[in-house]
C-alpha cells in the first residue's frame, strides 16, 4: 500500500521551525485511569506553560474521540488505533515545534511504547497519573464507574478491562497525596529542564 508513496523533500526543517520559538518541542504523555486527574493536571500545566510563553497544544478525549477518532470504540484493537493516530498527530505537532500535552487512558504498555517509537524516545515524557481505582470511583466525575458497575458499559478500564501500569514512567503523580498545584510545580520543573536547555 505504501510502495508508491514517495515523500517530497521540504527545505524547511523541524529545527528551523523550533528555532523560531524560545523552547524545544516535547510530548507530555499523561496516562492513568478515568478520573485519575489527567485532564485536570494537563490543563493546569498548559496554563503555566502558556504563561511562560511556551507554544502548546493539548490533545484529549474531547477533541480527538469526538473528531479524528469518532469511528473508534473501546475494544483493545480500537484503543490501539486511537493511540497510534494520536501519536502520529503528536509527532506532526512536534515537527511544528510545539509542546504537546496528551491525556489518554492509554491502558496498554505496548501502545505507550509505540507512542515513543513514533514520536521519538527523547521527545516523550511519560507521566503516570497514579490514582487508585477506589479514589477514581469515589470521584466518579462523569458517573461512568457507576454505569460500568451496573453493567451498562462494556470494557471499562479498571472495572472490566485492564490497565497496565507503567513500570518506569519519567514521572509518577500520586494525586491522593499531591495537590494539583504541587503536581504542576513538579512537572514544570522537569519540563523546563528539557525544553529550555
Ligand atoms: N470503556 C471505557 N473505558 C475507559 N474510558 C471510557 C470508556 N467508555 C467511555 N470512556 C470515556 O472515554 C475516555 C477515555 O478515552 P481514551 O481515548 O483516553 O481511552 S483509550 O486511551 O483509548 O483507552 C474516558 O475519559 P477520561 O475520564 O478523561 O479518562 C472516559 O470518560
Ligand atoms: N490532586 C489532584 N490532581 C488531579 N485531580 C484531582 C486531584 N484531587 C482531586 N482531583 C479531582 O479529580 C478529578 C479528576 O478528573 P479528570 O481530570 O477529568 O480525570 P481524567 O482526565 O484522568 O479522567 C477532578 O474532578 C479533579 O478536580
Amino acid at each position: 500500500m505504501q510502495e508508491n508513496i514517495i515523500p517530497h523533500n521540504f527545505n524547511t526543517t523541524p529545527e528551523q521551525r523550533s528555532g523560531l520559538k524560545n523552547h524545544k518541542p516535547l510530548l507530555l504523555w499523561f496516562t492513568g485511569l478515568s478520573g485519575s486527574g489527567k485532564s485536570t493536571i494537563a490543563n493546569a500545566v498548559e496554563m503555566a506553560l502558556v504563561k511562560e510563553g511556551v507554544h502548546t497544544y493539548t490533545l484529549d478525549g474531547d477533541n480527538v474521540r469526538k473528531g479524528l477518532n469518532s469511528n473508534l470504540s473501546f475494544s483493545p484493537e480500537d484503543r490501539s488505533e486511537n493511540i497510534r493516530r494520536i501519536a502520529e498527530v503528536s509527532s506532526l505537532m512536534l515537527d511544528a515545534g510545539l509542546v504537546v500535552l496528551a491525556a489518554f487512558v492509554s491502558p496498554y504498555a505496548r501502545d505507550r511504547e509505540q507512542v515513543k517509537q513514533i514520536a521519538g524516545y527523547s521527545n516523550v515524557m511519560e507521566i503516570f497519573v497514579n490514582t487508585p481505582i477506589d479514589e477514581c470511583e469515589r470521584r466518579d466525575v462523569k458517573g461512568l464507574y457507576a454505569k460500568a458497575r451496573a453493567g451498562e458499559i462494556q470494557n471499562f478500564t479498571g472495572v472490566n478491562a485492564p490497565y497496565e501500569a507503567p513500570v518506569a514512567p519519567d514521572l509518577q503523580i500520586d494525586t491522593v497525596n499531591t495537590s494539583v498545584e504541587e503536581a504542576v510545580a513538579i512537572i514544570i520543573a522537569l519540563v523546563n529542564k528539557k525544553i529550555k536547555q
